[in-house]
């Protein structure tokens, strides 16, 4: 189990503030590369991955497979089923010239797995909260570390009750 405080507040993200975080995101990436390559850490890098290498041109994606929040906001240890294989590894050493995407930071674990695999690599996400944002180069927008973020893969429409009760 995680130290993380549990969330209690929310931060729905809808399909178009995605894409629109995605590629403010990809501005501040443009400044701070060239990249060659793309690790995108499975399966929330997914998505923005595929923005971020439309966006700079890069053709060559490899992922590495990590799982941690095994049932709903409940972070257990980190697994990764997946590492990052030789076209990175033995092409590009340490990581330079790479650049790593995930959705968000969390706590931090998933990050610092992945940085200790590609340490000379940058390491971008579209948000961050503060226990992880220390690991992170690059990311668009910070939220408390008491806020779940609901992303639009895992969401869909629904009735939402009125703030106020009742009404006359
Ligand atoms: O900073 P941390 O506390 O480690 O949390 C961040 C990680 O948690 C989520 O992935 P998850 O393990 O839920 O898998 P998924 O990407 O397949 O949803 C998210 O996509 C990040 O990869
Ligand atoms: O806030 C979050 N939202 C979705 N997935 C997550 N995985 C870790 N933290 C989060
Ligand atoms: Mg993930």
């Amino acid at each position: 189990m995680s130290d993380a405080p549990r969330p209690d507040k929310v931060f729905p993200v809808s399909w178009d503030q995605f894409h629109r975080d995605t590629r403010a995101l990809t501005w501040r990436l443009h400044e701070a590369g060239p990249f060659e390559a793309i690790v995108c850490i499975t399966r929330g890098g997914l998505v923005p991955a595929a923005i971020v290498a439309r966006e700079l041109n890069v053709r060559i994606i490899e992922t590495v497979c990590i799982a941690s929040y095994h049932d709903y906001k409940n972070q257990g240890d980190i697994k990764v089923m997946k590492g990052v294989g030789p076209e990175i590894t033995s092409m590009r050493g340490q990581g330079k010239g790479v650049l790593i995407v995930d959705d968000l930071v969390d706590t931090g674990k998933t990050a610092r797995v992945v940085r200790e695999i590609l340490p000379a690599a940058h390491f971008a996400t579209v948000y961050a909260k503060p226990m992880g944002r220390p690991l992170v180069d690059t990311f668009i927008t910070e939220v408390s570390q008491d806020t779940w973020i609901y992303f639009p893969w895992d969401t869909g429409l629904s009735y939402v009750p009125p703030i106020r009760a009742g009404g006359d």
